[in-house]
């Protein structure tokens, strides 16, 4: 029997729907959400990104602002731009879009947007917070996956939860939200000796590791919720996940597939961290 697909699509609509009413109630109040999107070079990934992220915002009434950068930008000018953003009133939530140039030092940059506009959440100060499980903006994905977690009814307290990937945007931050609705998280990588007898003890195996259909039928576990991150390009071009959906398929019981299952969250949970960053500006203003 084949696993039950865990629809990114959907259940990002859902929640799109939901935060499309946050703004329309914040525009009555007179105040339009505000997102600004930075893109540095002419990476036509990211330019792909950035567009569907302005598609996104103006799709369900929000404002946003594209500043669009040279390759050759110094980080002083891009650092002086972010002030900028984190000044203007109209701008609820900034995001500079990542990879960045390699004369750039992503940490520097991410470091300078105001913690209150972070709707990426990859500042150090958002971060801290989230380790400590205080109120803050979560990152995107991991967030986008607790979401489709959620809204498939998947149990989480008491599972053993394994992470394959270790990066600072998805699997460092993914293992912390599993663990705070009580799962036990292993965490591995690409250099985990006998990967597998890891993998097959997940209940729930998240792949994020960045490298096309490396989860095989070997790594899953019986009934495992499997869910990939991955967004690669396989030896036809073709876009692929990180799991090996054909082989997977039938042994997982759900699994997301690619395009359409984490990628439109990651999407989603932007706009709603936008939305969540323009009611506190006026929370604060009412409190005032
Ligand atoms: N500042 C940030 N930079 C990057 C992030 C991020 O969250 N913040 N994440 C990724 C790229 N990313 C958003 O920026 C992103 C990747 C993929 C998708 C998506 O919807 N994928 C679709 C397929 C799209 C395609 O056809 O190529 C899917 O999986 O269905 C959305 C956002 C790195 N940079």
């Amino acid at each position: 029997m084949s696993s039950a697909i865990i629809n990114g699509k959907e259940i990002g609509q859902e929640i799109r729907n939901s935060v499309a009413e946050r703004v329309t109630r914040l525009k009555e109040q007179g105040l339009t959400p505000g997102l600004a999107v930075v893109l540095v070079g002419d990476n036509q990934a990211s330019a792909t990104y950035v567009r569907n992220k302005q598609k996104s915002c103006e799709a369900i009434g929000m404002f946003s602002e594209l500043i669009k950068l040279p390759e050759e930008t110094t980080q002083d000018a891009l650092l002086a731009q972010i002030e900028l953003l984190n000044n203007r009133e109209d701008i609820h939530g900034i995001l500079v879009q990542l990879p960045l140039p390699k004369h750039i030092d992503e940490d520097t940059v991410i470091a300078t947007i105001a913690v209150e506009k972070d709707v990426d959440g990859f500042s150090p100060v958002s971060v801290g917070k989230m380790m400590l499980g205080q109120e803050t903006f979560l990152p995107c994905t991991p967030f986008g996956v607790m979401k489709l977690l959620e809204y498939s009814g998947i149990e989480i307290a008491g599972k053993h939860a394994v992470i394959v990937g270790r990066s600072h945007i998805v699997g460092k931050p993914m293992g912390q939200l599993l663990l705070q609705k009580d799962a036990t998280v292993t965490y591995t990588h690409s250099k985990t000796p006998n990967l597998p007898s890891f993998t097959k003890q997940a209940d729930i195996l998240i792949a994020a590791v960045g490298r096309a259909n490396f989860i095989t039928k070997e790594h899953v576990k019986e009934g495992a919720v499997v869910i990939d991150v991955g967004i690669n390009r396989d030896e036809n071009n073709k876009l692929c996940g990180d799991v090996n959906f054909s082989e997977v398929d039938g042994i997982a019981s759900h699994i997301t597939p690619v395009p359409g299952g984490v990628g439109p969250m990651t999407i989603t949970m932007l706009l709603f961290n936008t939305v969540q960053a323009a009611e506190n500006k006026l929370a604060l203003q009412v409190k005032l």
